[in-house]
């Protein structure tokens, strides 16, 4: 029996994983699940945001669902204290290195952006974040009296095996690959733009490759996203430019990733724990069902049943919005929308 441990964490957190949890008991019945603490909810515990337990636990499943972490209560704890960090530990830990963020708007759905429904329509983008280097890890990293200190770094072989994850999704889908950086102003930029292009020339000849720089992304990813089909780029530009793209269906709440390396994946939602509505059952747990969505598929391989889930999903969103869409439906309304809807055949 497969088992996948459930980390709920802080804020909303723990409303929209007990949302998703439900979704997937009822559709992998046979699967054991085991709740571990990690980020503020195990400072308090444990005196970690990623305690001991936790990382035995992960490090012997066969997936991982993981709420969200952080919070108000913990933002002055000193940076190992920090929920936040907890999170960098796990993603670490589990090697999970390619962080698929996929970016979808459903026929019917469009009228949920905020941008023109035809710019909306049809959009489907794949993320590809590099998730356990650049600025986020390792290198000097300090504050010395009124100067501070990050590092952005990245190895050749980091780079070429995201590139690998982003290739071969872009052989599974319309065959394109954008890669994005700074390479006009940053050393690393430079190295990833040749590594990148360098992997595709030997090994990818099949898939369109281009470059673009991040600040232009940014602009192009909203006013003109059905030019992009697969996006690879490193760590904090696909943190930014992945939130950024949550505009175009709509909502944080709607974001769904899954964190892949050579173990277990790591399946999450990539909204945070939402201090300004956490505790009120407004959250919109889709992005956490989804996630379960991509578990099913990239953790246990069970792509029908994935298709399932997203089916039920894209149904309940149709007629039952939560807040942050416009509508009224609470987190526990939409849950039931989307179990009831995984009785019925599964449409678009
Ligand atoms: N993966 C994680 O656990 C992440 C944790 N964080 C942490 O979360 C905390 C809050 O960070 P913020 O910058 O405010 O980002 P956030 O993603 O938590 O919230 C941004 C805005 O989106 C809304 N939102 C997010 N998810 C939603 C959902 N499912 N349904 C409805 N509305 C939703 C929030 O209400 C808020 O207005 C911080 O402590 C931060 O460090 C932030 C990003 C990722
Ligand atoms: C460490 C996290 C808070 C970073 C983040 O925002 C994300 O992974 O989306
Ligand atoms: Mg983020």
């Amino acid at each position: 029996m497969p088992k996948v441990v459930v980390l709920a964490g802080d804020g909303i957190g723990p409303e929209v994983t007990a949302a998703a949890v439900e979704v997937l008991r009822e559709v992998a019945p046979d699967v054991t699940l085991e709740e571990h603490l990690i980020g503020g909810v195990a400072v308090d515990a444990h005196g970690s945001p990623f305690p001991d337990v936790t990382r035995d636990a992960v490090l012997g499943a066969d997936a991982v669902l993981l709420g969200t972490v952080g919070g108000p209560k913990w933002d002055g704890n000193p940076r190992p204290l920090r929920p936040e960090t907890g999170l960098l530990a796990l993603r670490k830990a589990m090697g999970c290195f390619a962080n698929l963020r996929p970016v979808r708007v459903l026929p019917g759905l469009e009228k949920l952006s905020p941008l023109k429904e035809e710019v909306a329509r049809g959009v489907d983008i794949l993320i590809v974040r590099e998730l356990l280097g650049g600025i986020y890890f390792d290198g000097d990293r300090r504050i010395e009296g009124d100067t501070a200190y990050n590092t952005m770094r990245y190895t050749r072989s980091e780079v070429e095996r995201v590139s690998r994850v982003a290739f071969w999704a872009a052989e599974q889908r319309r065959g394109r690959v954008t890669s994005v950086d700074k390479a006009n102003v940053l050393e690393v930029s430079e190295l990833w733009r040749g590594t990148v292009q360098d992997l595709r020339d030997r090994e990818y000849r099949s898939v369109k490759l281009n470059h673009e720089y991040v600040d232009s992304v940014a602009m192009l990813i909203v006013k003109d996203p059905a030019r992009y089909d697969v996006i690879v780029t490193e760590n904090l530009f696909g943190d930014i430019l992945s939130d950024l793209a949550a505009v175009i269906p709509g909502s944080l709440g709607v974001m769904p990733s899954a964190s892949l390396g050579d173990g277990p994946g790591l399946f999450e939602p990539i909204h945070g724990s939402a201090p300004d509505i956490a505790g009120q059952g407004v959250a919109n747990p889709a992005a956490a069902i989804l996630s379960v969505a991509m578990l099913l598929r990239h953790g246990l391989k069970r792509p029908d049943t994935a298709n399932r889930v997203e089916s039920a999903v894209a149904q309940a969103m149709r007629g039952n919005a939560t807040r942050d869409l416009g509508g009224t439906a609470t987190t526990t309304q939409f849950t039931r929308a989307v179990l009831e809807g995984l009785g019925q055949p599964a449409v678009g």
